[in-house]
């Protein structure tokens, strides 16, 4: 089997790209935010509070003919951003792009934080990093891609995100039509749960090569490009007036300045990716007539993250591999 759905921009800084999903008999529809770097589906639901809710679409179990509550499930979930959610735990049928996915852990929250509810355009998440660290407790679950993995003609999903435009997220196939040049896989170590990988190194612009290991995960439902201090001073040291702002959370840059592109190497051939200089402005900072730099500190997080700034400017294979070592593939496009 093979499935396809188009992914889109949540607002005009590309701050998260939500797909639609259908839910339950008959089909509930959610436009959820599918999330390489967590590893639960859930949704708004009718136990979410109405104080806590701004228009979202709702998940209502008892409406749906073959939705079963998980008895004694729930599960809680904290992100990198400070948001969370928690709630109980149904089996339903969830079906994206054509691809239906029968008994699927749909996680249906009884709470929400407030970045959630201000968000009014994402009802909820679809997690597709590894069912290794998937809250729900005690009886762990597995990811949508799990859960329809066997079914697929081969062991892949693929993320294609555009600035500003509608994107895909394709199950199952890799679309040659959708990338220029050739594919570069690396190794991925998904020890942690993520898909991690090793960078080789970054450039500025037309400058040299910097080789450097940048260790670090592949995460569309991150914004930014999160890396080592090194790398994010190198490249705004070459911006007139850029400048680290503590008061709009990090560097800013004069919103009229042309910035340099920012490539960044993977595999072992010499392959980079490039985030086009104007990719690299995320829009007005909230301070002053600076905006906000899509490239920004990975600090004390541990982890550097190729968030959508990176994988904006690629076409990336997420693949499980048939023989267990799991590999990303970057290519241009
Ligand atoms: N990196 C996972 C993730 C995705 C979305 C969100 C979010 C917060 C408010 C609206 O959406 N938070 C965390």
């Amino acid at each position: 089997a093979k499935g396809s759905v188009v992914t889109t921009p949540i607002n005009s800084e590309d701050e998260a790209y939500d797909a639609p999903v259908s839910i339950g008999t008959p089909a509930q529809p959610f436009n959820l935010d599918f999330d390489t770097g967590s590893s639960d589906l859930w949704v708004f639901s009718s136990l979410t509070p109405s104080n806590e809710r701004n228009g979202q679409n709702i998940y209502t179990a008892s409406r749906s003919s073959t939705a079963k509550q998980l008895s004694g499930e729930s599960w809680k979930i904290s992100y990198g951003d400070g948001s969370s959610s928690s709630g109980l735990v149904y089996s339903d049928v969830v079906t994206i792009g054509g691809l239906t996915a029968a008994g699927q852990a749909v996680e249906a929250a009884s709470r929400v934080s407030q970045s959630f509810t201000s968000e009014s355009a994402t009802d909820g998440l679809v997690g597709l990093a590894f069912s290794s660290i998937n809250t729900v407790s005690p009886d762990q679950q597995t990811t949508f891609f799990d859960t329809v993995k066997p079914s697929l003609a081969s062991p892949v999903f693929t993320a294609d995100l555009k600035h500003q435009a509608p994107g895909t997220y394709n199950f199952g196939f890799i679309d040659k039509s959708a990338f220029t040049g050739s594919i570069t896989y690396t190794p991925v170590d998904n020890s942690q749960g993520f898909w991690g990988f090793t960078s080789t190194g970054f450039q500025v612009g037309n400058n040299d090569f910097q080789q450097e290991s940048i260790t670090g995960i592949a995460d569309t439902g991150t914004t930014l490009l999160l890396l080592p201090d090194d790398v994010v001073n190198a490249y705004y040291s070459s911006v007139n007036n850029a400048q680290n702002d503590q008061s709009a959370g990090g560097f800013t840059v004069p919103c009229d300045t042309s910035l340099p592109d920012f490539s960044f190497g993977v595999g072992n051939n010499g392959a980079m990716i490039t985030i086009p200089g104007s990719l690299m402005n995320l829009g007005p900072s909230g301070s002053g007539n600076s905006c906000f730099g899509g490239l920004q500190s990975s600090g004390t997080i541990g982890t550097n993250i190729f968030g959508d700034v990176a994988l904006k400017a690629a076409f990336v294979v997420f693949d499980s591999g048939s023989q267990g070592q799991p590999q990303l593939g970057w290519a241009s496009k």
